[in-house]
Protein backbone atom coordinates (compact mmCIF):
# COMPACT_ATOMS: atom_id res chain seq x y z
CA UNK A 1 0.00 0.00 0.00
CA UNK A 2 1.34 3.43 -1.09
CA UNK A 3 2.26 5.67 2.19
CA UNK A 4 -0.87 7.95 3.12
CA UNK A 5 -0.05 11.97 2.87
CA UNK A 6 -0.39 13.11 6.06
CA UNK A 7 -2.50 16.38 5.75
CA UNK A 8 -0.53 19.39 7.02
CA UNK A 9 -2.81 22.05 8.74
CA UNK A 10 -2.25 25.83 9.04
CA UNK A 11 -4.51 28.11 11.25
CA UNK A 12 -4.44 31.05 8.56
CA UNK A 13 -4.70 31.52 4.74
CA UNK A 14 -1.40 33.56 5.55
CA UNK A 15 0.83 30.97 7.23
CA UNK A 16 -0.31 28.15 4.81
CA UNK A 17 1.03 30.40 1.80
CA UNK A 18 3.96 30.92 3.19
CA UNK A 19 4.68 27.34 3.72
CA UNK A 20 4.03 26.62 0.39
CA UNK A 21 5.66 29.49 -0.98
CA UNK A 22 8.87 28.75 1.02
CA UNK A 23 8.51 25.01 -0.33
CA UNK A 24 7.90 25.73 -3.80
CA UNK A 25 11.05 28.31 -3.45
CA UNK A 26 13.02 25.85 -1.61
CA UNK A 27 13.05 23.29 -4.58
CA UNK A 28 12.85 25.69 -7.28
CA UNK A 29 16.47 27.11 -6.04
CA UNK A 30 17.81 24.09 -5.93
CA UNK A 31 17.12 23.21 -9.07
CA UNK A 32 18.73 26.28 -10.06
CA UNK A 33 21.84 25.92 -7.81
CA UNK A 34 22.14 22.27 -9.57
CA UNK A 35 21.23 22.30 -12.64
CA UNK A 36 21.32 25.70 -14.01
CA UNK A 37 17.45 26.01 -14.36
CA UNK A 38 14.15 25.10 -12.97
CA UNK A 39 10.93 24.08 -14.43
CA UNK A 40 7.22 25.14 -12.15
CA UNK A 41 3.77 23.85 -12.79
CA UNK A 42 0.96 25.50 -11.13
CA UNK A 43 -2.74 25.85 -11.48
CA UNK A 44 -5.42 27.75 -12.01
CA UNK A 45 -8.46 28.71 -10.18
CA UNK A 46 -9.32 30.46 -6.67
CA UNK A 47 -6.79 29.05 -4.46
CA UNK A 48 -3.35 29.78 -5.34
CA UNK A 49 -3.09 33.28 -5.67
CA UNK A 50 -2.15 34.28 -2.29
CA UNK A 51 0.60 31.46 -3.11
CA UNK A 52 1.88 33.05 -6.20
CA UNK A 53 1.65 36.85 -4.71
CA UNK A 54 4.54 35.24 -1.56
CA UNK A 55 6.58 33.70 -4.66
CA UNK A 56 6.47 36.45 -7.04
CA UNK A 57 8.57 38.44 -4.48
CA UNK A 58 10.99 35.51 -3.65
CA UNK A 59 14.47 36.34 -4.56
CA UNK A 60 15.14 33.74 -6.79
CA UNK A 61 17.41 33.71 -10.16
CA UNK A 62 13.62 33.46 -12.19
CA UNK A 63 16.00 34.24 -15.11
CA UNK A 64 16.22 30.81 -14.92
CA UNK A 65 13.12 29.49 -14.58
CA UNK A 66 10.03 28.27 -16.38
CA UNK A 67 6.30 28.42 -15.28
CA UNK A 68 3.85 27.09 -16.71
CA UNK A 69 0.05 25.39 -15.91
CA UNK A 70 -0.81 22.00 -14.65
CA UNK A 71 -4.34 22.74 -16.72
CA UNK A 72 -5.69 25.53 -18.43
CA UNK A 73 -9.28 26.21 -19.78
CA UNK A 74 -9.37 26.42 -23.72
CA UNK A 75 -9.11 30.38 -23.77
CA UNK A 76 -7.44 33.23 -24.93
CA UNK A 77 -5.80 34.98 -22.34
CA UNK A 78 -7.70 38.04 -22.56
CA UNK A 79 -10.61 35.70 -20.76
CA UNK A 80 -11.44 36.22 -17.04
CA UNK A 81 -11.39 32.25 -17.08
CA UNK A 82 -7.51 31.75 -18.34
CA UNK A 83 -5.32 30.70 -16.14
CA UNK A 84 -2.21 32.15 -18.06
CA UNK A 85 -4.00 35.68 -17.04
CA UNK A 86 -3.64 34.22 -13.37
CA UNK A 87 -0.12 33.49 -13.75
CA UNK A 88 0.45 36.68 -15.41
CA UNK A 89 -1.38 38.72 -13.48
CA UNK A 90 0.18 37.46 -10.09
CA UNK A 91 2.86 35.00 -10.19
CA UNK A 92 4.83 36.61 -13.26
CA UNK A 93 5.40 39.89 -11.19
CA UNK A 94 7.85 41.90 -9.02
CA UNK A 95 11.23 39.81 -8.64
CA UNK A 96 9.58 36.52 -10.60
CA UNK A 97 8.63 38.34 -14.03
CA UNK A 98 11.96 37.88 -15.16
CA UNK A 99 10.62 34.36 -15.47
CA UNK A 100 9.94 32.73 -18.77
CA UNK A 101 6.34 31.20 -19.05
CA UNK A 102 4.92 28.45 -21.38
CA UNK A 103 1.53 28.78 -21.63
CA UNK A 104 -0.48 25.61 -22.53
CA UNK A 105 -3.22 27.60 -25.02
CA UNK A 106 -2.70 28.05 -28.18
CA UNK A 107 -4.83 30.20 -30.50
CA UNK A 108 -6.73 29.28 -33.67
CA UNK A 109 -6.41 25.55 -33.80
CA UNK A 110 -8.35 22.78 -31.56
CA UNK A 111 -8.16 21.63 -28.34
CA UNK A 112 -6.26 18.63 -29.35
CA UNK A 113 -3.91 20.09 -31.47
CA UNK A 114 -2.96 22.67 -28.92
CA UNK A 115 -2.18 19.91 -26.70
CA UNK A 116 0.38 18.36 -29.27
CA UNK A 117 1.59 21.72 -29.46
CA UNK A 118 1.89 22.34 -25.06
CA UNK A 119 3.24 19.09 -24.91
CA UNK A 120 6.41 19.48 -27.32
CA UNK A 121 6.75 22.82 -25.52
CA UNK A 122 7.19 21.42 -22.08
CA UNK A 123 9.31 18.42 -24.11
CA UNK A 124 11.41 21.19 -24.91
CA UNK A 125 11.36 22.67 -21.93
CA UNK A 126 13.25 19.58 -20.07
CA UNK A 127 9.80 17.28 -19.85
CA UNK A 128 9.87 17.20 -16.14
CA UNK A 129 8.46 19.64 -13.23
CA UNK A 130 11.26 20.38 -10.18
CA UNK A 131 7.75 21.56 -8.84
CA UNK A 132 4.06 21.70 -9.10
CA UNK A 133 1.21 23.15 -6.84
CA UNK A 134 -1.84 21.47 -7.33
CA UNK A 135 -5.33 22.34 -6.45
CA UNK A 136 -8.56 20.54 -6.18
CA UNK A 137 -12.38 20.75 -6.92
CA UNK A 138 -14.85 19.30 -4.28
CA UNK A 139 -15.87 17.38 -7.00
CA UNK A 140 -11.85 15.92 -6.11
CA UNK A 141 -10.33 16.36 -9.51
CA UNK A 142 -6.88 18.00 -9.80
CA UNK A 143 -5.17 19.73 -12.87
CA UNK A 144 -8.82 18.85 -15.44
CA UNK A 145 -9.26 15.43 -14.91
CA UNK A 146 -12.51 15.44 -13.76
CA UNK A 147 -14.86 12.77 -13.09
CA UNK A 148 -16.82 10.91 -15.61
CA UNK A 149 -14.58 12.79 -18.35
CA UNK A 150 -13.44 10.62 -21.06
CA UNK A 151 -10.31 12.03 -20.90
CA UNK A 152 -9.95 11.02 -17.24
CA UNK A 153 -9.03 7.30 -18.23
CA UNK A 154 -6.23 8.01 -20.23
CA UNK A 155 -4.94 10.67 -18.07
CA UNK A 156 -4.78 8.93 -15.20
CA UNK A 157 -3.03 6.33 -17.09
CA UNK A 158 0.52 5.77 -15.40
CA UNK A 159 2.63 3.50 -17.71
CA UNK A 160 1.75 6.36 -20.47
CA UNK A 161 4.92 9.01 -21.32
CA UNK A 162 4.49 12.67 -19.50
CA UNK A 163 2.22 14.72 -21.86
CA UNK A 164 -0.44 17.33 -22.40
CA UNK A 165 -4.23 16.25 -23.18
CA UNK A 166 -7.07 17.99 -25.00
CA UNK A 167 -10.16 17.74 -22.43
CA UNK A 168 -13.76 18.06 -24.32
CA UNK A 169 -16.37 20.15 -22.05
CA UNK A 170 -18.95 18.09 -19.45
CA UNK A 171 -22.19 16.69 -21.40
CA UNK A 172 -25.92 17.60 -19.51
CA UNK A 173 -24.06 20.02 -17.30
CA UNK A 174 -21.74 18.16 -15.84
CA UNK A 175 -18.06 19.62 -15.57
CA UNK A 176 -15.92 21.30 -17.11
CA UNK A 177 -17.97 23.92 -18.39
CA UNK A 178 -15.26 24.48 -21.06
CA UNK A 179 -12.62 22.77 -23.42
CA UNK A 180 -9.45 22.13 -21.36
CA UNK A 181 -5.92 21.09 -21.41
CA UNK A 182 -4.27 19.29 -18.97
CA UNK A 183 -0.78 17.58 -17.97
CA UNK A 184 -1.37 13.96 -17.03
CA UNK A 185 -0.26 11.47 -13.95
CA UNK A 186 2.92 10.66 -15.15
CA UNK A 187 3.90 14.36 -15.17
CA UNK A 188 2.88 14.46 -11.60
CA UNK A 189 4.54 11.05 -11.47
CA UNK A 190 7.89 12.29 -12.54
CA UNK A 191 8.12 15.81 -10.62
CA UNK A 192 10.64 16.58 -8.35
CA UNK A 193 8.03 17.83 -5.31
CA UNK A 194 4.50 17.73 -5.88
CA UNK A 195 2.47 20.06 -3.22
CA UNK A 196 -1.37 20.17 -2.96
CA UNK A 197 -2.73 23.17 -1.70
CA UNK A 198 -6.56 23.12 -0.02
CA UNK A 199 -8.26 25.52 1.52
CA UNK A 200 -12.00 25.16 3.10
CA UNK A 201 -13.66 21.97 5.53
CA UNK A 202 -15.26 20.54 2.29
CA UNK A 203 -12.25 19.88 0.30
CA UNK A 204 -10.52 18.09 3.08
CA UNK A 205 -13.23 15.87 3.86
CA UNK A 206 -12.90 15.23 -0.15
CA UNK A 207 -9.42 14.73 0.08
CA UNK A 208 -9.94 12.29 3.14
CA UNK A 209 -12.39 10.24 1.53
CA UNK A 210 -10.77 10.04 -1.55
CA UNK A 211 -7.48 9.39 -1.41
CA UNK A 212 -7.85 5.43 -0.57
CA UNK A 213 -10.45 5.07 -3.42
CA UNK A 214 -10.18 3.79 -7.08
CA UNK A 215 -7.25 5.08 -8.90
CA UNK A 216 -8.79 4.08 -11.94
CA UNK A 217 -11.21 6.90 -11.59
CA UNK A 218 -10.76 9.04 -8.30
CA UNK A 219 -7.17 11.55 -9.64
CA UNK A 220 -6.18 11.99 -5.71
CA UNK A 221 -6.12 8.19 -5.27
CA UNK A 222 -4.34 7.28 -8.59
CA UNK A 223 -1.53 9.77 -7.48
CA UNK A 224 -0.92 7.60 -4.04
CA UNK A 225 -1.49 4.60 -5.94
CA UNK A 226 1.08 6.11 -8.06
CA UNK A 227 3.39 6.57 -5.24
CA UNK A 228 3.70 10.56 -5.72
CA UNK A 229 4.63 12.02 -2.48
CA UNK A 230 2.23 14.28 -1.92
CA UNK A 231 2.60 16.71 0.64
CA UNK A 232 -0.98 18.37 1.43
CA UNK A 233 -1.41 21.76 3.18
CA UNK A 234 -4.40 22.54 4.44
CA UNK A 235 -6.27 25.50 6.16
CA UNK A 236 -9.49 25.92 7.47
CA UNK A 237 -10.05 29.48 6.40
CA UNK A 238 -11.90 29.23 2.89
O1 LIG B 1 -8.33 25.36 -14.09
C1 LIG B 1 -8.64 25.17 -12.91
O2 LIG B 1 -9.77 25.34 -12.43
C2 LIG B 1 -7.59 24.73 -11.95
O3 LIG B 1 -6.34 24.59 -12.46
C3 LIG B 1 -8.10 23.53 -11.26
O4 LIG B 1 -7.41 22.37 -11.44
C4 LIG B 1 -8.22 23.91 -9.81
O5 LIG B 1 -7.04 23.59 -9.12
C5 LIG B 1 -9.38 23.24 -9.18
O6 LIG B 1 -10.49 23.41 -10.04
C6 LIG B 1 -9.69 23.91 -7.85
O7 LIG B 1 -10.14 25.19 -8.14
P1 LIG B 1 -10.32 26.25 -6.95
O8 LIG B 1 -8.94 26.53 -6.45
O9 LIG B 1 -10.96 27.44 -7.62
O10 LIG B 1 -11.20 25.59 -5.92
Amino acid sequence: MSETPAIEAFNSVETWAEAIAARLAETLGAAVRDHGRALFAGPGGSTPAPVYRRLAATDLDWSKIAVTLVDERYVPETSPESNARLIRDVLLQDKAAAARFIPLYTPEVTVDRAAIVAAKALGDAGGRFDAVLLGMGEDGHICSMFPESPTLKTLLTPTLKPTVLGVPHGRDGMAPTLERLSINLPYLMSAGRVILGLKGAAKRLVFEEQYQGDPKTQPIAALIAAGVPLEVLWTEEG
